[in-house]
């Protein structure tokens, strides 16, 4: 565990930031599919398991077993009824009749003839099936999907930041099409080699870096736009947040949306 000391804010007053803390935030939801493959544990119905293994209960995820060994025959097809061979047409009604008249009596018997379906094709009933039989064998994972009960409970659970007027995804995306340089990097000057030691010297609101694969972006500019709040944010600022920011939003795709916020490549250098 390694310690920074990063001044907060405009007050200039000072906090220990851990530079290893890649604890991921509550986003995102915790039995969502992107944290699909957090390590399963079964439920034992017991509150303190909780408190002790440090897993939210709504990480937890339910195992269904079944065996497909063990599942049912498919049952088979109906037959349509216009497939089903025509009855034999009685040959005295056959001359005073129209022929249409005689299909559509002969597809569709009146009540008052007898059937003369063979019984060959009468409907099987489905094979009987005791689903208690079911083995255990495959693994589904189902998450258990826990709502909220009360308003302290959802607000733990997942607190929303509030962006301020002008500071939404559109308001970046438009500030950022505008072609505006936003590395802070003086006019005209190349993307520069960036060592760890250079990259812990920006890590205030006002100047903050972060390594995101390789390359270096001033996100102070993105910090207010940032849906996940500033606080979140500056927690990769003046260090490597790519295990960070792959824990938290892997899907986004930060090297398009701070493309001009590129200052230059991290290189080896000074201590991480
Ligand atoms: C500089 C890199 C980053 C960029 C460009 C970025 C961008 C974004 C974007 C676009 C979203 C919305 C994603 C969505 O709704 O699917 C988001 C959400 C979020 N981000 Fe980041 N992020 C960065 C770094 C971080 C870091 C380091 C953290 C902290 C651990 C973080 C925490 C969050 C959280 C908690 C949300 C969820 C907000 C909500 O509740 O909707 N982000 N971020």
């Amino acid at each position: 565990m390694s310690f920074l000391w990063r001044r907060i804010g405009l007050s200039n007053s000072k906090v220990a930031v851990d530079q290893d803390d890649n604890t991921p935030p509550p986003f995102p939801a915790l039995d969502s599919a992107q944290r699909a493959n957090v390590p399963q544990i079964e439920i034992d119905g017991n509150e303190e398991h909780e408190e002790q293994s440090g897993v939210d209960e709504s990480r937890v995820a339910v195992t269904v077993e079944l065996n497909k060994q063990d599942m049912p025959p498919p049952r088979e097809p109906l037959r349509h009824s216009a497939d089903l061979p025509l009855p034999p047409i009685p040959l005295s009604s056959a001359p005073s009749k129209g022929l249409a008249s005689v299909v559509a009596s002969a597809r569709a018997p009146s009540t008052s003839q007898p059937s003369t379906r063979p019984s060959s094709v009468t409907e099987r009933p489905l094979p009987k099936f005791n689903f208690s039989n079911v083995a255990p064998s495959r693994k589904l994972a189902a998450p258990a999907v826990t709502a909220p009960t009360t308003l302290a409970q959802a607000r733990r659970r997942r607190a929303k930041v509030a962006l301020d007027p002008g500071f939404s995804q559109l308001d970046w995306a438009t500030l950022k099409n505008s072609g505006k340089d936003l590395s802070g990097r003086p006019n005209g000057v190349l993307p520069v080699q960036i060592t760890f030691d250079e990259l812990k010297q920006h890590s205030t609101q006002e100047d903050a870096w972060t390594a995101l694969g390789g390359k270096v972006y001033n996100i102070s500019p993105y910090l207010r736009y940032h849906p996940g709040g500033v606080k979140e944010l500056m927690r990769c600022a003046g260090r490597d947040g790519t295990k960070l920011f792959n824990i938290t939003h892997v899907w986004v795709n930060y090297d398009r949306m701070l493309s001009n916020c590129f200052v230059g490549y991290l290189v080896p250098g000074g201590n991480s």
